[in-house]
């Protein structure tokens, strides 16, 4: 049997064209099984034995599905919303989430458009009329959207696009949006509104576009609702829970609101005896928004490399949890990232109490860079021996903040006597540490200080370190003693403060000394200390970096 490197789970109908993308790569194997979004427990089984998944909105990937899985890294969504996902506490298990926004952009503003023409020539009516027998043309008088007001709550990317439509179609548009300026709002065409109760008066139309969070959940409430127009239409391509649908219904019947649109529903599927979707006022839709032939292909394609690229390449693209790494930039910084994390291991290994501060000080090259993914790679290499789960650039910070441990970064433009310079000074309850490093070249790293000293070392492979009082004939003894004992060594470096004071040697070994090694190595009366740290070998990087 053939082992891949990888599997990935699809629990949701992805188009052919991304399940053709992911099994073309050969480290990946791919499990289709849709009847995991329906049954939690068989999913988080399945999950065990998962690198990845591709969802839509039909899985949920709730906590307690979430919780325990140390092979999971990747979460992708087809699609904008994650609201399905516990982004949270895929967070905390290091695990990436990421979507792909923007594939399915103008199919869900289409959708918007379909409703809201629906929603005013009364086009569901007429078509169950007709195939009923009738011919009735009085009752299903519409009305038009030429010289309507729009108003768009969210001007996001389907917001814009759904302003663009109607104001091809000769509406007012007015918007409301937390994040866009209403200079950036007029050059779309849409007139900014500064609050939500300013918007509801004076429209013909409403569409909600915003995320499902706390602050949206029923951002159209009774309250909304009775400042509202009675001639109102309200369109909901968004989110289910945008609405309050008690409200709504209340209003429907009470010829508050003339109609309503809804393509999306807390929860889903709906329960069958739903009355919004029985109401004669109502034009629904079962979460079609982003149902285009055109649409799936752009987010199964998109979310497969999204998958591939994190679990094969270690770049990260549109991550819900965690920064961007995309192939240039990872290319670029992965030097700096090696060296980051090594920093980390180190300090991990020093002799020390509990970890209270870090400052991580960028000079040089290093200070340019992306330096929070540093930091990131930093805190997993200081935390990964400690912790019983995985760390990674997703959840390293978090868990650092969540334990009270400080972190902070300082940059440093000026060029010191390095192109590029990261040191750490680590805090304990018992002491503060320094170690620095450096880059020759794109990969080559160098300790360049321990302590108060300065050294010219490799960072890579067993290191023995020892402090000692510089005297003649020690490097001897320590090469015979380890000589002897069949440890090899590669390198070694040797800082001082000053000829005949307290010095302190790095060697870098070819294999891993046992302990009965380095008591014969501390026996030496001028040998004060003697500290083994095992680093990865050159070049070799986390598997969460990437191969
Ligand atoms: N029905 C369907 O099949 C689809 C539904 N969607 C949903 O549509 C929504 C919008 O998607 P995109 O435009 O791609 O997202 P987006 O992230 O580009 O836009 C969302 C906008 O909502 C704004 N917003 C957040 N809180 C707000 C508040 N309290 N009031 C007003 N605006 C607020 C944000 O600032 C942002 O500009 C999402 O919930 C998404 O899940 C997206 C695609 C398909
Ligand atoms: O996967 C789907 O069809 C739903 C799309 C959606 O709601 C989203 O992208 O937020």
């Amino acid at each position: 049997m053939t082992s891949v490197a990888y599997r990935v789970l699809v629990t949701d109908k992805l188009s052919e064209e991304g399940l053709a993308l992911l099994r073309a790569e050969k480290d990946v194997e791919v499990v289709v099984d849709s009847k995991l979004a329906k049954d939690p427990k068989a999913l988080k089984e399945a999950l065990k034995d998962a690198d990845g998944i591709a969802i839509r909105s039909g899985t949920q990937l709730t906590a307690e599905v979430l919780e325990g899985q140390t092979r999971l890294k990747a979460i992708v969504r087809a699609g904008v919303g994650v609201d399905n996902i516990d982004v949270p506490a895929a967070t905390r298990q290091g695990i990436v989430v990421m979507n792909t926004p923007g594939g399915n952009t103008i199919s869900t503003a289409e959708q918007t458009m379909a409703l809201m023409l629906a929603l005013s020539r009364n086009t569901a009516r007429a078509d169950a009329s007709l195939k009923a027998g009738k011919w009735d043309r009085n009752s299903l008088t519409g009305v038009q959207l030429e010289g309507k007001t729009l108003g768009v709550v969210g001007l996001g990317r389907v917001g814009l696009a759904v302003a663009q439509r109607a104001l091809g179609f000769e509406m007012k548009v007015l918007g409301y949006d937390p994040l866009l300026s209403a200079e950036k709002a007029q050059e779309h065409g849409v007139e900014f509104v500064h609050k939500l109760d300013d918007l509801w008066p004076q429209c013909d139309y409403i569409t909600l576009h915003t995320p499902l969070t706390p602050e949206t959940r029923h951002v159209v409430s009774a309250a909304a609702i009775a400042s509202m127009r009675p001639t109102v239409r309200i369109i909901n391509c968004a989110r289910g829970g945008l609405i309050d649908d008690a409200a709504l219904l209340e209003a429907l019947n009470a010829g508050k609101v003339a109609g309503a649109a809804i393509d999306v529903f807390d929860p889903e599927p709906p329960p069958a005896d739903d009355p919004i979707i029985a109401h004669p006022k109502t034009v629904v839709t079962p979460h079609l928004g982003a149902s285009t032939e055109e649409a799936q292909v752009n987010v199964a394609v998109e979310a497969a490399r999204l998958l591939c690229d994190y679990l094969i390449r270690g770049q990260v693209r549109f991550s819900v949890n965690t920064p961007t790494l995309d192939r240039a930039e990872m290319q670029d910084l992965r030097g700096h990232l090696d060296l980051a994390w090594r920093l980390g291991l180190l300090h991990a290994q020093m002799d020390r109490g509990a970890i209270t501060k870090a400052v991580l000080t960028y000079r040089g090259d290093a200070a340019l860079k992306n330096t929070k993914l540093l930091t990131a790679c930093f805190a997993a290499g200081l935390m990964e021996a400690s912790l019983a789960q995985s760390v990674n650039l997703v959840n390293a910070l978090p868990f650092a903040r969540e334990r009270g441990l400080i972190i902070e970064e300082k940059i440093v433009d000026a060029p010191g006597d390095f192109g590029t310079l990261i040191q750490a000074e680590v805090t304990t309850d018992r002491k503060t540490y320094v170690a620095a490093g450096t880059l020759f070249g794109k990969e080559f790293l160098r300790l360049v200080r321990l302590g108060s000293f300065q050294l010219d070392a490799h960072f890579d492979g067993p290191l023995l370190t020892f402090t000692h009082n510089d005297r003649p004939g020690l490097i001897g003894f320590l090469g015979t003693t380890l000589g002897d004992r069949g440890v090899n060594i590669a390198q070694m470096n040797v800082g001082r403060e000053r000829p005949g004071g307290e010095a302190i040697g790095v060697v870098n070994l070819d294999g891993i000394p046992t302990q009965d090694d380095l008591d014969a190595v501390a026996k030496h009366p001028d040998i004060l200390s003697v500290r083994l740290i095992k680093l990865p070998a050159q070049g070799e990087l986390p598997s969460w970096l990437g191969s």
